[in-house]
Order: structure tokens, then C-alpha cells, then sequence
């Protein structure tokens, strides 16, 4: 049977500290790695070739720098299975072994220079979430680890923070892991599989490990192993590798978890697809949490890196609001800390922020970018103990900078916990009452006119020139957006220091103003770290705001400057004549 799939594979490195000195990045941490394809010809195994060394030597490259153009963003992507419309199988079995080897080389190198000798017995994982593929493409990663000389160790289902965790928790500490899922894109079929590798099941030890957690900062004073006692919490995995959980951590921590949804893993993702940003996912865990009178409920992403909440009342934290409340806490915890979240959050954000008396540091979209930037800040000493992007990717400097959704969920449990020990009734939703939200929020796109290889170069020449557009001053009352008084100080998103950080799409945001309300808004425009398209994404305070920054937009920027020729504005179009987004 065929079908649609699109997959990714995220590639972590060991444990923190112990950083690969080939790391070609030098990224701290759980970076997915940007390791180079570095497989020689001849070890091409599982690419098909001819018998004339000449031939081979073009069909590998070819089929060499196909597999290369899969990184995209910080994971490595592609259709897994026939079947979607005007797309074919590019992470295809060889190429997924082909990648599984040279990553496993990657590890091993880097290893032997870090150690100065050669290593023997190193350790990879492997997890996958539900996605139908994952199964056979599992054999092509166990097959190409493998061959680079690994011991291959099968998690099963599982979460990619966990995959992360793997490479710290004894008696594991793996020297790497891999993850295949394609988090919350779209479901797909699968094929038979075969587990050559040892299986291990890490999943009850990482569950074990949240617990504990949980267990010694709640520090019941009544029942300290069940501090979850008397509380109702409905989690929504969406069929998702999140069902883990609410059996394996909240029943065991003795809350009631009754009315929980979609919690069997489900690679057809039969209910909605598992997003803290899906309208359905959220709409379905409100009227849960409401029916139950819960005093929390929770909705998983596919592989459990992102998560979103539902407070006791039904509404639903996601989004800026869940940056808010995991400032709420992090501000309690660490006064003064300075917070990284994407260039797309409010303006009442980041006075939430700074009313507690926290920096907002503003950088580029892209999770990666943001926890990097706040692993960056803490190496400048400036304190920085959260990094959340809108999309509800959330890193804590005191969990490895690793975004897990599961750990994030923990901490808003804990303070759930420790508000009702301390007296209140409120509920976690209270934390952020004096949050002021934009009265308008749109995001537009304008595809790229032009062949995919040259899109990136175009799509950054627009941007550049909207950035010169603002800086002569030829958008009346828009001004680049800064970021308080760290480094990035010319627009949020230009890195001044000597050795700037790479840049994986080009973006700024505007601050917009008019005589008659002051700032009234922002603009953001940025190429897409995916796909051949800029983003146009706006919020304003005041009715008609968005709408006239449109106008502003598309009069005096893309029409003027011409950019209207290699970008696609119909959207902006369309927007700027009816209001209407699509
Ligand atoms: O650039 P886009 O296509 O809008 O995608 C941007 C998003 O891509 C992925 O989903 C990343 O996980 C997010 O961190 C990022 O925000």
C-alpha cells in the first residue's frame, strides 16, 4: 500500500560537557547535529550504481547530493512513501542507511579524536514515534549504524527528548541517538519490520526519572511518593508517543487521570493530529478538562518536544500564553532572568516579562535558534534560564537545554501542586491574568517565484531590501525592532559579535507606529526555514491595524521596490482589499 508521509530524523550527539571536538558546529548540547555526508564512494552501499567506476562515481554523487539537500532546518526531512500529490520518496531506505552511516562515522571519529585512540563498542539509539514508516525506515538506520561499526540499540516508541535522555541516564548513556519522527505532519502507512538490534526499554526509566523529579520538588508533606493525590489531569497524546505519560507518571504519582484522550499510539492519527497548535487537539482537551471539572489537562506533539496545557477553567495555554506562564515560573524561581523566545511574540509578552522584572531577548524563529541563543547568553554570563519559541518549543538551562514538552508539562504540575500546598485554589490559569493579548494577529505568506535553487538567494534579497526600506526611513513610523541591551542590538536579529552565528533564514521585525496612537504594532518578515516562502507575520493593538500595515506593505515596500516581481502577493493582496486571510 502507498501513501503519503514526510519524515525527519533528528541526530543528537552524547551528553552535555561531553561535546565532540569534531562537532563541525561546535554546537553545545543536544544540537542536531549538522554532521557532514561524508561517505566515501565506495562505501555507498544501498545507493544503486552500474559496473563503470566512472559511472558509479555520477550516479553516487548525484544521489549524494540528493541526500545532502534533505537537511533542512536543524533536522534531516523527506517523503517517506509514495502517494503524496507532486512529491516523490526522498528519504527512501538507501538514503536513510546512507545517512545512518555517515553519522555513525561522525560519532566514532569524533569520539577517536576526543579520546586520542581507537574506540570499540559504541552505543547508538534509536526511537521512532507511531508514523507508520518509521518501521522500515528503523531497518535501514540499524543496517547503516551497523556498517559504521555501532552497537544499535532499539528504543521502540518513543520521544525524542527521550532519545536525548538516553545519552545521559545510567546505565544507558548512549554516545548517541537517533529519532524518526516527522512530529506533527501528516500520518502514513507502513511496512513489515524486523528488529535486528538489542531492544532495550529505556521509556520506563526516563518515565521513572520525571517522577522522581516530581517526587523530590513537591516534597509532599503528607504523601510525599504520591504528591499527585486529589488531583484530576487529562492528557490528550493525540495517538502520539505522549500515552506514556499518564500511565507510566501521572497514575503512578497518584493523580487521577480519568477522561485522558487518544493515548494509544495510532500511526493513522485517527482523531486530529497530535499539535498543542491544532485547534481541534486543544478544543477537544477543554471540553474534556470542563466535563471532568480536571484541574489540568494536556495536549503532546508526536513526539512529545512540544506540549500545551488547559487550565481549570478550559483555557487553553498554548502559544504566547505558555511562554507567559513558564515566565511566570522561571521569574519566581530565578528573579531578574533574561528569557529568549522567538521575534513573533506580543508586545504584552514581553511587558509581562519585564513587569516581573525579566529581560525579553527577541531573536530568530526556528527552535533551534532560540535555545541556541540562550545557550550563547549564558556562555556572555547573562543568566537565561528559559528559551521558548511560540510554536511551544520550551528549553530550561536546569534540563540540558532540551526542549521536552514532558519536562515542561512537569513544571507547570509542580507549581500546580505547590500552590495548592501553599493555600490557593486558583489554579495555574491565574498566573497569567494580567497577560495583555494583541488585538489582532496575522500571518500571511508570499511564495518565491523562482527555481528552488535559487530561492534561498532571492528570498533573502527581499528581505535585505525590506530591511534597507526601513532603515532610510521610506516606511513612515516603522523602525527595526531591537532587543534590549544584549548583543543583538541592530534589529532583533542581526548578530554583530566578531563570529556571528549562522544564519539559517533572513528576518527582521519592525516596530509600527502613527502619530495619532504611538506603537501600535510590529511587523515580522522572514524567509521560511523549510520551504520556498517568506512569512509575513503582524500584530497590532488597535482595530484596522493590521490591515493598514498591509496597505503600508504592499504600496510602499513590494510594489515599490519591485519585489513584487519575485515574490507571489496575493495573499498580501487579497488581505489588504477584504481583511480576509485565505
Ligand atoms: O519557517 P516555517 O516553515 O514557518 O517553519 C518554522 C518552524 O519550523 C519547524 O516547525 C520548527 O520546529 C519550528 O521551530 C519553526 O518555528
Amino acid at each position: 500500500m502507498a501513501s503519503t508521509s514526510t519524515s525527519s530524523i533528528s541526530l543528537q550527539n552524547n551528553a552535555p560537557g561531553k561535546r565532540f571536538p569534531s562537532s563541525p558546529t561546535s554546537k553545545p548540547l543536544h544540537s542536531n547535529l549538522k554532521f557532514p555526508f561524508s561517505m566515501p564512494a565506495t562505501k555507498a552501499t544501498g545507493i544503486k550504481s552500474s559496473s563503470t567506476t566512472k559511472y558509479n562515481e555520477v550516479v553516487i554523487d548525484e544521489e549524494m547530493d540528493k541526500i545532502r539537500r534533505l537537511q533542512n532546518g536543524s533536522d534531516v526531512r523527506g517523503v517517506a512513501l509514495e502517494g503524496e500529490k507532486g512529491r516523490t520518496v526522498d528519504l527512501s531506505p538507501p538514503a536513510v542507511e546512507a545517512i545512518a552511516e555517515s553519522f555513525g562515522e561522525w560519532v566514532i571519529n569524533g569520539l577517536e579524536k576526543e579520546k586520542g585512540r581507537v574506540v570499540e563498542n559504541v552505543k547508538v539509539s534509536l526511537g521512532r514515534d507511531p508514523r507508520l514508516s518509521g518501521a522500515s525506515l528503523s531497518v535501514a538506520v540499524f543496517a547503516g549504524l551497523g556498517r559504521a561499526g555501532c552497537l544499535v540499540f532499539d528504543m521502540g516508541l518513543a520521544t525524542t527528548p527521550a532519545c536525548f535522555m538516553s545519552t545521559l541516564l545510567p546505565p544507558f548513556t548512549y554516545d548517541a541517538s537517533i529519532m524518526m519522527t516527522a512530529s506533527h505532519l501528516p500520518y502514513t502507512l507502513s511496512t513489515m519490520f524486523k528488529t535486528p538490534p538489542a531492544r532495550v526499554d529505556f521509556m520506563s526509566n526516563y518515565a521513572k526519572h520525571l517522577r522522581d523529579i516530581i517526587k523530590e520538588r513537591v516534597n509532599h508533606p503528607l504523601h510525599y511518593d504520591s504528591p499527585l493525590e486529589g488531583f484530576q489531569i487529562i492528557v490528550n497524546a493525540g495517538n502520539g508517543s505522549g500515552g506514556f505519560f499518564t500511565w507510566d507518571v501521572l497514575d503512578k504519582l497518584g493523580a487521577d487521570t480519568f477522561g485522558s484522550l487518544n493515548l494509544n499510539p495510532d500511526g493513522m492519527f485517527p482523531n486530529h493530529m497530535p499539535n498543542p497548535e491544532d485547534k481541534t487537539a486543544m478544543a477537544l482537551t477543554r471540553a474534556a478538562v470542563l466535563e471532568n471539572s480536571a484541574d489540568l489537562g494536556i495536549v503532546f506533539d508526536t513526539d512529545v518536544d512540544r506540549s500545551g496545557v488547559v487550565d481549570k477553567e478550559g483555557n487553553p495555554i498554548n502559544g504566547d500564553r505558555l511562554i507567559a506562564l513558564m515566565s511566570a515560573i522561571a521569574l519566581r524561581e530565578h528573579p531578574g532572568t533574561t528569557i529568549v523566545t522567538d521575534a513573533r511574540t506580543s508586545m504584552g509578552l514581553t511587558s509581562f516579562i519585564t513587569d516581573r522584572g525579566g529581560q525579553h531577548c527577541l531573536y530568530r524563529v526556528g527552535y533551534r535558534n532560540v535555545i541556541d541563543k540562550g545557550v550563547q547568553l549564558n556562555k556572555d554570563d547573562i543568566e537565561t534560564h528559559l528559551m521558548m519559541e511560540t510554536s511551544g518549543h520550551g528549553a530550561l538551562k536546569e534540563n540540558y537545554f532540551l526542549d521536552d514538552g514532558a519536562y515542561m508539562v512537569l513544571k507547570i504540575i509542580i507549581e500546580m501542586v505547590r500552590m495548592k500546598l501553599a493555600g490557593s485554589d486558583e489554579g495555574i490559569g491565574s498566573l497569567i491574568k494580567d497577560l495583555e493579548e494583541p488585538l489582532e494577529s496575522v500571518e500571511l505568506r508570499m511564495n518565491i517565484i523562482s527555481e528552488p535553487r535559487h530561492a534561498k538567494a532571492r528570498g533573502m534579497e527581499a528581505i535585505e531590501t525590506f530591511r534597507s526600506f526601513v532603515e532610510e526611513g521610506r516606511l513612515e513610523g516603522w523602525e527595526l525592532d531591537s532587543c534590549g541591551d544584549c548583543w543583538v542590538s541592530d534589529g532583533c536579529l542581526v548578530d554583530l559579535k566578531d563570529d556571528p552565528a549562522s544564519v539559517d533564514a533572513h528576518m527582521y521585525r519592525v516596530k509600527v507606529s502613527d502619530e495619532k496612537q504611538g506603537q501600535h504594532g510590529w511587523m515580522h518578515l522572514r524567509q521560511s526555514i523549510h520551504n520556498p516562502n517568506i512569512a509575513v507575520n503582524m500584530q497590532s493593538m488597535v482595530p484596522g491595524g493590521c490591515l493598514s500595515m498591509t496597505n503600508i506593505l504592499r504600496d510602499k515596500f513590494l510594489l515599490a521596490s519591485g519585489m513584487d516581481k519575485i515574490l507571489d502577493i496575493t495573499q498580501i493582496d487579497k488581505y489588504a482589499r477584504t481583511g480576509l486571510v485565505k
